[in-house]
């Protein structure tokens, strides 16, 4: 018997696309499966005002495959220099579709990130009033702090303080890596939570044991397998805060297997059949729609994708190694097991 299963086309509300060469290589392997996607504003340098913003997506209009049905979703970057006209200008106008937030150094390219988050308060207030979402990369940076800590810390110290001072403030976790950010996602009114496909597949030992896996080097960098499984539940229970963010974020070959590796994992290529997988092995096949598909689009309230996605079960899937642009290789992310979920 094929087991096959038709969703809605699913969005990716987490996704680095990078400029230039690397964009042109990339893009495709996300307008294959998805509609729409929130682009991470982290380019060298950053996209920071509404004209940046405009700018960003007529080179990815212009660089989409010619069949492509994708709609880029664009998003600020915030720094401290933010004018909240130029936000609210470009909400308005439906440029944007949120702001993101990096403390300064927490990740790639986050130097021109937030230091003192007083100097962003009337940029958030502003949103606020405005409904406009803050994605926060919610991880602190102070260097005594352990970097498995460092996203639990910033929820105490940070999010929840920003919170309790911008009321209605709606804010999306990206990435979330821990039970914490599970627990505290499902505290909170107005909060939602992007997870990643490779968190939910590989814990710290995957990037530990046995020698240095570069390619599961990311950030938040993953923690103990009891996260990894309180993530799992939280995708997989149809409870519509949580939803995907693939944070697909392509490095180079020679950038990621360096003795300064950068941070980031390639998922664009074969998320769906991963997560296909992975909710199959949590006999939650049934939520797989929502969330990839509906939990999205009801947070940022937009309408679902009209068409749809069909996965099939069959023989392992073969996808390439790599993704190959001018740039130098990009590795896909390899779960380390047989997939056998495809998309047609
Ligand atoms: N996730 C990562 O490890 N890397 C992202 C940045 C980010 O999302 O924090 C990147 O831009 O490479
Ligand atoms: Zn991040
Ligand atoms: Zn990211």
């Amino acid at each position: 018997m094929t087991q096959s299963l038709t969703l809605r086309r699913p969005d990716d509300w987490h996704l680095h696309l990078r400029d230039g060469a690397m964009l042109r290589a990339v893009l495709p392997e996300t307008t294959r499966h998805f509609g729409r996607a929130i682009i991470m504003p982290n380019l060298v340098p950053p996209v920071v005002t509404g004209s940046d913003a405009a700018a960003y997506r007529d080179r990815i209009t212009d660089a989409l495959p010619a069949d492509a049905d994708f709609t880029p979703l664009m998003t600020l970057y915030l720094t401290e220099q933010t004018d909240p006209d130029d936000v609210a200008a470009a909400a308005e106008s439906g440029l944007i579709s949120a702001v993101k937030l990096y403390p300064a150094g927490a990740t790639t390219n986050s130097a021109s990130g937030v230091k003192d988050f007083d100097k962003v308060r009337a940029v958030l207030e502003r949103m606020a009033e405005i409904g406009l979402p803050l994605c926060v990369h919610g991880e602190v940076t102070d260097p005594d702090i352990d970097i498995f800590d460092r996203e639990a810390v910033f929820i105490d110290r940070v999010l929840d303080p920003i919170r309790r001072a911008t009321p209605g403030l709606r804010t999306v976790m990206e990435h979330i890596t821990t039970s914490n950010g599970v627990d505290y996602a499902k505290s909170q009114d107005n909060l939602g939570a992007t997870i990643t496909t490779h968190h939910l597949i590989i814990n710290r030992n995957h990037i530990l044991v046995g020698g240095i896996k570069p390619h599961y080097y990311c950030l938040p960098v993953a923690k103990r397998e009891e996260h990894r499984l309180a993530l799992r539940a939280a995708a997989t229970s149809g409870d519509a805060r949580f939803f995907l963010g693939t944070d697909s974020a392509p490095h180079t070959d020679p950038n990621k297997e360096n003795s300064c590796g950068c941070a980031g994992c390639f998922t664009a290529t074969n998320t769906m059949s991963l997560l296909a997988h992975v909710f199959e092995e949590e006999d939650a096949l049934d939520k797989l729609e929502g969330f990839t598909s509906l939990n999205g689009p009801a947070f940022y309230g937009l309408p679902v994708n009209e068409t749809t996605l069909t996965l099939t079960k069959g023989e392992a899937i073969v996808i390439p190694e790599k993704i190959i642009s001018e740039e130098g290789p990009v590795t896909v992310f390899d779960p380390g097991f047989p997939v056998n979920w495809h998309v047609s």
